[in-house]
């Protein structure tokens, strides 16, 4: 079974967010299982690989090319789907990111055509099962849900000038979403399967309160909808190998985690008291203005802040701010920072992600399998994974109330030491998720 991934971001090659992580390392589960995965990328500025040839695809009326590459990274094979307009330093945040992507989907329905299986991910990939529907490939199509918030939405008008589809696929198959086109509704409507990355978070998206305006959709198509949990690359995120840090550790010798405090501490200039860690994308989402609210009751608690993040320029700013006069108990660092990431999930007492929703979360397993108790709202995949009191804590209210009543939690726990041994010594790897989607694929095939 030759099984084709389209996505736009895959670690090591481009990555925003978790999605990065899980294009990135699902597929060599897949192949520890005897499942050859293809993984269509778009090529970004600065991707090295060998340029192989050309396609054709038609866009607003015209014949265009795509320029073709090929990369491997531990044995995946990438398709790099060279347009013009991803020749740029970031996958997103331009404003015609919506056009750019039709245009992705558009070239690479004409490169998939001999694979079984076509499992595209988010709205940048989610034209692909319609596609299909039409006729322009044959495979079965798969479409995961990593994030609902973004939706690709578009006028219909544009949509239709550069795409050249049927006018009736708008009400038809599913396009049209309140005047507009929804290339997330349109994914879910057209794909054999749709799957997201935690069982909780495919329930919250059935309900008005999670749904985003799609729940309506997701309960008329929850049949072919299920929640698979996200795993992590337990090889990449290994604080026993881990080449970013300079005192190893695991569960058994744990003595290496207080010596990386001690270095992450120096380095941040930050008083030896609790620290929590945050590394986040910036979004409403994450809750990252709360934990700014939260701030002078978390100093009154007595705990550091160490923060890694990029996105919303307010917060950006709020930040650097916060930092500027809470020098020793607050450090922020802004942009993105593999190195500096690893060393936080290493270092950091304990690990703050207080977010409105979530899909899965990534960022509280790896701080987990570093022995950082995650302290998180209980909503999505969160509360799937953390097990409040044993492997973590959870608060209920997304407000800086919330966050304190976690970090109390925290830190009137007798054994934290035990929570964090606890947190590490489960199993976050991709073996029993990468199962149940060769099982989905296989199911399809048939
Ligand atoms: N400034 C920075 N520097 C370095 N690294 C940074 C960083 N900011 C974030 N990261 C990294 O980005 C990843 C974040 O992954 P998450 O899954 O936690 O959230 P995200 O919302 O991006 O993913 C979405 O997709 C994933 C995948 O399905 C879901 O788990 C999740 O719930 C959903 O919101 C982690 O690897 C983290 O270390």
């Amino acid at each position: 079974m030759r099984v084709a991934f389209v996505a736009s971001e895959a670690f090591p090659f481009a990555k925003v967010g978790g999605l990065a992580d899980v294009v990135g390392s699902l597929p060599q589960a897949l192949r520890r299982l005897g499942l050859e995965v293809t993984i269509f990328l778009p090529w970004y500025w600065g991707i090295e690989g060998y340029y192989v040839g050309e396609a054709w695809f038609n866009f607003a009326g015209q014949r265009e090319k795509v320029g073709l590459g090929h990369a491997e990274h531990q044995g995946v094979r990438y398709v790099l789907v060279g347009l013009g307009d991803f020749a740029r330093d970031r996958p997103y945040g331009y404003p015609d990111d919506f056009r750019r992507f039709v245009r992705f989907a558009m070239a690479t329905a004409e490169l998939v055509r001999e694979f079984e299986v076509v499992h595209a991910h988010d709205w940048q990939a989610a034209l692909l099962p319609l596609l299909r529907n039409l006729g322009w490939f044959s495979g079965r199509t798969v479409y995961t849900i990593h994030n609902l918030a973004y939706q690709g939405v578009w006028d219909s008008h544009e949509f239709y000038a550069w795409t050249g589809l049927p006018g009736e696929t708008y009400y038809g198959a599913g396009l049209e979403h309140y005047g507009s086109v929804n290339l997330m509704k349109a994914g879910i409507v057209n794909a054999d399967a749709v799957t997201t990355v935690s069982p909780r978070y495919a329930w919250e998206i059935t309900t008005p309160e999670g749904g985003e305006g799609l729940d309506g959709v997701l309960r008329a198509h929850q049949g072919k909808l299920r929640g698979i949990l996200n795993g992590l690359d337990t090889s990449y995120w290994n604080p026993a190998t881990d080449p970013y840090l300079k005192h190893p550790y695991d569960a058994d010798n744990f003595a290496g985690k207080a010596l990386n405090r001690k270095e992450l501490l120096a380095e941040l200039g930050l008083e030896d008291r609790p620290t929590l860690g945050v590394v986040s994308r910036f979004a409403h989402q994450k809750g990252i203005d709360l934990v700014a609210e939260a701030v002078d009751g978390l100093m009154d608690l007595g705990v550091n802040l160490a923060v890694l993040g990029s996105g919303d320029a307010n917060l950006e700013r709020t930040f650097s701010w916060l930092a500027a006069h809470l020098r020793g108990r607050l450090a922020y660092v802004q942009g993105h920072h593999e190195a500096l990431a690893h060393r936080i999930y290493a270092g950091a007492d304990g690990f703050l992600m207080p977010s409105r929703f979530e899909p899965c979360g990534l960022a509280q397993l790896i701080a987990m399998r570093y022995g950082t108790p995650p302290i998180v709202r209980a909503v999505g995949g969160l509360l799937d994974t953390v097990r409040h009191w044993e492997t973590g804590f959870m608060f209920e209210t997304p407000d800086a109330g919330g966050i304190l009543h976690g970090v109390r939690e925290f830190l009137k726990h007798p054994d934290r030491e035990g929570v964090a041994k606890r947190a590490m010594r489960q199993d976050f790897s991709w073996d029993g998720p990468a199962q149940a989607y060769l099982g989905l694929y296989r199911e399809l095939v048939g």
